[in-house]
């Protein structure tokens, strides 16, 4: 068993009271998860202070304290160890406690707005096809190898990233594929890993209501790049305006991919269609199974990651001819002659691409319907612009509800509302079920005709007051395309 001093290896220390030589059982962050023998990590965190359940968790067992401040009254045979950020500490601990697994397999994070999962799940998959043993951490499914373990984050908390990470290496992976969400990054999940590379694919509106301002959200993506070691690469989108912007304190080697601006990693867009996208990159013309203009961005990041991690350009590109990316991303579903697209665009941005490239790829007289909502407990501020969006580039539009969690889905859909302007309204339906939306989209198709069911994308259930209920976009929409071949 590790004991404290070695544990606390590299954490910042304002003080430390009692016996540095105790045997560390387990590391916890949450009192109700505390055993015999474990450190408990108080955290200040959006709901309410660990540093409160500081003597429950003493009363469960724990034998060292780890916090910003030290209780008013220190309990005799308990270790406090006052730190100067404890989330950070917690990473860092964490790292140690499995003997810092990052330095064993080389680890590349993936930040940005959107095409997180979509970038690490094309690394995942080219990289199991190129015969290395890989792990990935993302929003859909975290894995090692082809064992898959479920994900309740985009990134998990900082100790399951250790301990993952460690399985990984436990498994013979020589690499980790992963994504680093905003709200991971400023809660320091990912503290104490040490990245041979990270990312960053866009920013765009997302999560104000969380980082206060577009400001503090671009600092939360910078930092990941601040904090990246000398012998690292950091590859940006060159077309994104904030690309530079992540490398002003980056000491990492500088790598741009872009289709418009002069990069390491270019391409063209020869023909982009509902089948597939044709690029041309160092004078070759290459097929790719991902749709849309943005997935060219996604595969360029792919190619630069496999570059830069010392793979051949021919062969990564020969590969990465023939992968589908993640899913719930651009999921077509073609029944009765009508073809419904599954996708997890969320932000306005997303929903502008995906909407563009449907539009791009129409032929004639079809009608577009598309299907939106908006999840409750998040970015108050995206609603009325995803359902602009939605109804401007559509034929017609169905608002309805995401996940609505603890907020009552009426009072998000009025949200919505608010960005229809009084010509539009005329095509645009508000139907709170979102069963009920999928199913009335599924009966106002001709033959032809598409329908978009976008915000959830490979999630297979609905989240409200709490409760999580088996809902899936695809399994909902094919259940009624085939009704409608039977009447
Ligand atoms: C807003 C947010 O990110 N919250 C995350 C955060 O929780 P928090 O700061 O609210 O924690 P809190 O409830 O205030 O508690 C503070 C501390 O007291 C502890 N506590 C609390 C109660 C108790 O009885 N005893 C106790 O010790 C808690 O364990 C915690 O350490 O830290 C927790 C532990 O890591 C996360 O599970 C939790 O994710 C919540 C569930 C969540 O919904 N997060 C979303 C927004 C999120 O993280 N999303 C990103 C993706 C976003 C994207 O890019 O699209 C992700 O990475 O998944
Ligand atoms: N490079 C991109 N630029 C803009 N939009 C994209 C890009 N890649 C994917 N999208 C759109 O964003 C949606 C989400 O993509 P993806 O899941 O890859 O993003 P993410 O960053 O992982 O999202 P999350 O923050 O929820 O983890 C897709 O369904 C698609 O509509
Ligand atoms: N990772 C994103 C997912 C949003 C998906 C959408 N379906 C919603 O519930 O808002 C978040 O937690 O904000
Ligand atoms: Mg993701």
């Amino acid at each position: 068993m590790k004991v404290l001093k070695d544990i606390l290896y590299k954490v910042s220390l304002t003080s430390t009271t009692g016996d540095m030589e105790l045997g560390v059982k387990d590391i916890v962050f949450d009192s109700r998860q505390v055993t015999e023998g474990s450190a408990f990590v108080a955290i200040k965190g959006t709901q309410v202070d660990g540093h409160e359940f500081i003597e429950k968790a003493i009363g469960l067992g724990a034998q060292i304290v780890v916090c910003e401040q030290l209780p008013e009254k220190l309990i005799d045979g308990i270790t406090y160890v006052e730190v100067v950020n404890s989330a950070r500490a917690l990473g860092i601990m964490a790292s140690n406690y499995f003997d810092n697994p990052s330095e064993s397999i080389k680890v590349v994070a993936i930040t940005g707005t959107n095409g997180k999962t979509t970038t690490a799940t094309l690394l995942h998959q080219l990289f199991m096809r190129m015969g290395y043993s890989t792990g990935l951490l993302s929003t859909v499914e975290n894995k090692i190898n082809e064992t898959v373990i479920h994900a309740t984050h985009t990134t998990p908390d900082a100790v399951s990233v250790q301990a993952l990470l460690r399985k990984m290496v436990a498994e013979g992976c020589t690499h980790c594929f992963m994504e680093a969400s905003s709200h991971a990054i400023v809660q320091e999940r990912i503290a104490g890993l040490k990245l041979v590379g990270a990312v960053f694919t866009n920013i765009s509106h997302d999560h104000l209501d969380y980082h206060g301002t577009f400001d503090e959200y671009i600092k939360a993506k910078k930092k990941l790049f601040d904090e990246l070691p000398k012998d690292a690469f950091a590859l940006v989108n060159g077309d994104d305006k904030r690309g530079s912007v992540m490398l002003q304190n980056c000491k990492a080697s500088h790598q741009f991919f872009a289709l418009k601006s002069p990069a390491e990693f270019k391409a063209k867009i020869i023909s982009n269609t509902l089948e597939g996208l044709e690029l041309e990159i160092n004078g070759k013309l290459i097929w790719f199974r991902m749709i849309g203009a943005f997935n060219a961005y996604n595969l360029l990041a792919v190619l630069g990651v496999t570059v830069l991690l010392g793979e051949e350009e021919d062969e990564v590109l020969r590969e990465l001819s023939g992968i589908r990316g993640a899913k719930g991303r651009f999921d077509r579903i073609s029944i009765a002659g009508i073809t419904a697209i599954v996708d997890y665009a969320h932000t306005p941005d997303a929903l502008d691409n995906v909407l563009k490239t449907i539009n791009g790829a129409r032929t004639g007289g079809e009608q577009l319907i598309t299907v939106v909502g908006c999840g409750g407990n998040r970015d108050k501020t995206k609603r009325p612009v995803m359902a602009k969006i939605a109804v401007q580039e559509s034929d017609k539009a169905i608002l309805t509800s995401d996940n609505p969690r603890f907020e009552e889905p009426e009072e998000i859909l009025k949200d919505m509302q608010a960005g229809v302007g009084p010509s539009e309204i005329r095509k645009t339906l508000t139907i709170v079920d979102r069963r009920e939306a999928i199913k009335t989209a599924c009966m106002l198709s001709q033959k032809g005709d598409i329908i978009l069911i976008a915000g959830k994308g490979h999630e297979d259930y609905q989240e409200v007051k709490g409760v999580k209920h088996h809902f899936d976009d695809t399994e909902i929409v094919t259940e009624f395309l085939q009704q409608l071949t039977q009447s």
